[in-house]
């Protein structure tokens, strides 16, 4: 049987035998060309892989039991893939036909739990770096929740109401036989907010003839959705930067923080940051950005992106002090703190320059792999604080996982009291991120340090469970 090898040396600061860390990368190098010789043309799929498998080198070399139950060669599997034709009418009557996606990736600790997003980049790369990643951020939270993604080629922008409803009622028909409380439960994500979950729940109820609105989380409150569930990926994100400002013996008072992005994530993100007297000077959509340089008032944001549905120029309307520019890269703003909260690869190698040069202490992503490979090495190497995205982001699905608590047990917590056990549970993920990156790399990484803590209780679930 395997165990844990103890005839070490000591090895840039940590009991390393060189022999094994070979044969851990040597391991890890040919997981990683299995991956992508068997998901061609699958980059994102890739980039996610390889971000995390690569940090987990030291940890395999010191518990190579690990590699003999070949649990990476499992773990880059998913339990299974569905793609699927979402054919709906638009309101001129013409026949459109989309391509639905659920990746059901791991779910050793806990039914498949991750969003649904709806844009036309949806692809099957998109969808299983998603739901790879979701792996193990869901691990880090503590909660009985294993990972999964899906969504669909399908672009909400400029849909009409109906269309939104009926496109979201076919995507259903077919997608309400993989999922179910305890099965699969689907959540938000780009382009999937509470309208959308609702026409889920309702035509999940229709397909499946009984009250199962539990195999959805993300639902409006009066429906059995969590009071915080809206905040709780933003605010999850400024709780998570608190904690790495503390390390440096710093406030998130009196900061100049820049977020992109002005939907779910980065409006509630902006909020709580300018409650804890951040200043949020700048934010984008996929038009351009704008900058404020009194702070951008996050209200104003909420009207036009949440009740108005317009594009984040309107702002200069209602503040002329503020400007918009069309096309221009956020990065360019200097701030001391920055927030990737749209999505992924949207900050690169040049933008993190950009912002090194301007100052840049702390970078945190609350978008799911904002950051370019490239992007992290120029940060990791100025000694700018990172903030992974399983880590950071992980408020959110950390309140789903609540609100399935909630519905099982009949019951409806107060906004105060999710909120707590938000904090609790972002304090617990950064510690643990913190206390495995010292212990496997002897210094303060917290993207080994989330990777590894991530891997390891899966990965333990796994051994247990056998070869399945
Ligand atoms: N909603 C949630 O609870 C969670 C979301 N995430 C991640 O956070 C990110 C944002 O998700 P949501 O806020 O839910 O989506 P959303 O659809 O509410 O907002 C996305 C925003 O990003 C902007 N955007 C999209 N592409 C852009 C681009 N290329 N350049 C500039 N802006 C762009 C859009 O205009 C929009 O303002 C995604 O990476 C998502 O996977 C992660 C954890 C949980
Ligand atoms: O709340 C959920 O289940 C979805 C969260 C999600 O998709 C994510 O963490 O990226």
């Amino acid at each position: 049987m395997a165990h844990d090898t103890d005839n070490s040396k000591e090895k840039g600061g940590m009991m390393m035998p060189e022999a094994e860390e070979q044969t851990a990368r040597t391991y890890v190098d040919d997981v990683l060309t299995s991956v992508q010789h068997r998901n061609p043309n699958e980059e994102e799929f890739y980039q996610s892989t390889q971000e995390i498998i690569e940090s987990l080198v030291p940890f395999l070399a010191k518990h190579p039991k690990y590699m003999e139950h070949g649990i990476l060669e499992r773990i880059v599997e998913p339990d299974r893939f569905i793609m699927f034709r979402v054919p709906w009418v638009d309101d001129q009557g013409k026949v459109r036909v989309n391509r639905g996606f659920r990746v059901q990736f791991n779910c050793a600790i806990g039914p498949y739990k991750g969003g649904l997003r709806f844009h036309p980049s949806v692809n099957a790369s998109v969808v299983k770096f998603l739901g790879f990643e979701q792996i193990f951020k869901n691990a880090l939270t503590g909660q009985a929740i294993g990972g999964g993604k899906g969504g669909a080629d399908f672009n909400p922008k400029g849909k009409s109401d109906a269309e939104i409803m009926r496109f979201t009622q076919s995507f259903m028909m077919e997608l309400a036989k993989y999922i179910g409380p305890d099965v699969d439960v689907p959540a938000g994500d780009i382009g999937v907010g509470g309208r959308e979950i609702n026409y889920m729940v309702g035509q999940y109820k229709k397909i499946r003839g009984a009250s199962e609105a539990d195999a959805f989380t993300g639902k409006q409150v009066d429906i059995g959705g969590s009071l915080t569930r809206t905040e709780s990926t933003g605010y999850g994100t400024v709780y998570f930067v608190q904690h790495m400002l503390e390390d440096q013996n710093r406030k998130l008072e009196g900061q100049t923080v820049v977020v992109s992005g002005a939907g779910k994530v980065s409006i509630y993100a902006m909020e709580k940051a300018v409650q804890l007297g951040a200043k949020v000077v700048a934010c984008n959509d996929s038009g351009g950005y704008i900058f404020d340089e009194k702070g951008i008032d996050v209200e104003t944001v909420k009207q036009i992106k949440e009740v108005e549905q317009k594009r984040i120029y309107e702002y200069v309307n209602e503040h002329p002090e503020a400007t918009y520019v069309e096309n221009g890269k956020v990065w360019d703003i200097p701030c001391d703190i920055a927030l990737p909260c749209a999505t992924q690869n949207e900050l690169e190698e040049a933008d993190a320059k950009q912002l090194v040069s301007n100052g840049v202490k702390v970078v945190a992503e609350g978008a799911n792999m904002p950051c370019t490979l490239e992007a992290i090495q120029v940060f990791r190497g100025n000694q700018v604080q990172f903030g992974p995205s399983k880590a950071v982001n992980a408020g959110g699905v950390a309140v789903s996982a609540l609100e399935m608590a909630q519905n099982s047990s009949r019951e409806s917590w107060s906004f105060e009291e999710v909120d707590t056990q938000l904090q609790a549970i972002m304090r617990d993920i950064y510690q643990k991120s913190v206390t495995a990156g010292r212990t496997y790399q002897c210094e303060d990484n917290l993207i080994d340090g989330a990777n590894i803590a991530g891997f390891q209780k899966v990965a333990d679930a796994m051994i247990a469970q056998g070869v399945v």
